[in-house]
């Protein structure tokens, strides 16, 4: 028998934003089960409470238990949340497919897209499990900001009240704020597209450009990611709020971001899989880039600032063609929102 009165949670993923949620949710009143594969973090975990790899000098409160059992994890919660790689997300969510009850709220934490289908994690969510209510948190979030206790704010995006209003009681404590909004593509494609432009900036900071460079750079990226979430069906002014500007601001200006440490490395003259090795963790611009790339060529969407990511990532373009691009697309009108293109 299944008992979803438990105040239980399980996280999925012990990276270092799952390790992050599972901390906030645990100092709430929650048994928080975080689940991981790797046996030997799980023992680590156990015996110095703390998560070496993935979130250092962050003690981990005593409400939370690493396993290895996600059957056991799964039973009882009244949500799980799914914080992996996108490119692990899929394989995740069919190995909990039989082990989750309708019930059960599920929220992704992954900033990603499927390139197959061109999905995101909500989709896969949704295609597999039709009848729990689904919801996705993206915004502002460096996971060793958090980690550290640091004032921050998040946005639960879901079509579901329900959902709004539970993540909103469960994830918010004194440093972590939680608002609502029922775009949830637009939620979720701000916090996967924003990677792209914080590899760009990254690119830009290792280039020694200064600081009318990166707010013109980033207030153009706003652009063109809200084109392309609104030919995807979001809505533009999901992207004014802390999922659009407010993510975007915090990856593209902070060294702690993987995505800009990738682009800075690229910027200052490694190459794209020296800078991926040395990371050691995910930096989902660099995939994420090359879905939207081709998607933005196939359904005909002006995206200079990716295309020109594109070419130096893939094409062997120099990395100064970035500022050319910037300086050399089409004559545009400053929000489009407001002035259409070519208008
Ligand atoms: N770290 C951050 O500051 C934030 C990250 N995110 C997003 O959260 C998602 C996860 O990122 P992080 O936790 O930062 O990643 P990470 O790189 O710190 O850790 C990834 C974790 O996923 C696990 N994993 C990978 N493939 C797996 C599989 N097939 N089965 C089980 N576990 C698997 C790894 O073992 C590792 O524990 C990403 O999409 C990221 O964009 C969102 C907000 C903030
Ligand atoms: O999404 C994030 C902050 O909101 C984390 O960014 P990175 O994945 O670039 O570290």
């Amino acid at each position: 028998m299944t008992d979803l009165n438990s105040n239980k949670a399980a996280v999925l993923g012990g990276g270092s934003f799952g390790t992050a949620v599972a901390n906030i949710l645990a100092a709430n009143g929650f048994q928080v089960d975080l689940w991981m594969r790797n046996e030997k973090t799980i023992e680590d975990i156990k015996q110095e409470r703390e998560n070496k790899q993935y979130l250092p000098g962050v003690k981990l409160h005593d409400n939370i238990q690493a396993t290895g059992d996600l059957e056991s994890a799964i039973k009882d919660s009244q949500v799980l949340f799914y914080a992996v790689p996108s490119k692990s997300f899929r394989e995740l969510v069919e190995r909990t497919q039989g082990l989750v009850v309708p019930e059960q709220m599920l929220i992704s934490t992954t900033k990603g897209i499927e390139p197959e289908g061109f999905n995101l994690m909500s989709d896969i969510l949704k295609g597999t499990f039709p009848s729990n209510p689904i919801g996705v948190i993206s915004g502002p979030n460096l996971a060793k900001e958090i980690g550290q206790g640091q004032p921050a704010a998040t946005v639960i995006g879901s079509k579901d009240k329900r959902v709004r209003d539970f993540i909103q009681k469960s994830l918010s404590c004194n440093f972590f704020r939680v608002y609502a909004n029922a775009d949830m593509y637009g939620v979720e494609l701000g916090g996967a597209l924003k990677n792209i432009y914080a590899v760009i900036t990254g690119m830009a900071a290792a280039l020694g450009f200064g600081e009318n460079t990166k707010a013109t750079l980033i207030t153009r990226s706003l652009a063109e990611m809200s084109r392309f979430a609104v030919s995807q069906g979001a809505n533009p002014m999901t992207f004014l709020g802390l999922a659009g500007v407010g993510d975007l601001v915090a990856t593209c200006v902070s060294p702690l971001s993987r995505n800009y440490r990738v682009g800075y490395a690229v910027g200052k003259g490694e190459t794209l899989e020296q800078a991926v090795e040395a990371l050691g963790e995910v930096a989902e611009g660099v995939n994420t880039v090359r879905y939207i790339y081709h998607e933005a060529n196939e359904q005909g969407i002006y995206m200079p600032l990716a295309s020109a990511l594109y070419a130096v990532l893939f094409e062997g373009a120099e990395v100064s063609q970035l500022a050319n691009s910037l300086m050399t697309g089409e004559y545009n009108t400053d929000v489009e929102f407001s002035l259409p293109r070519g208008a």
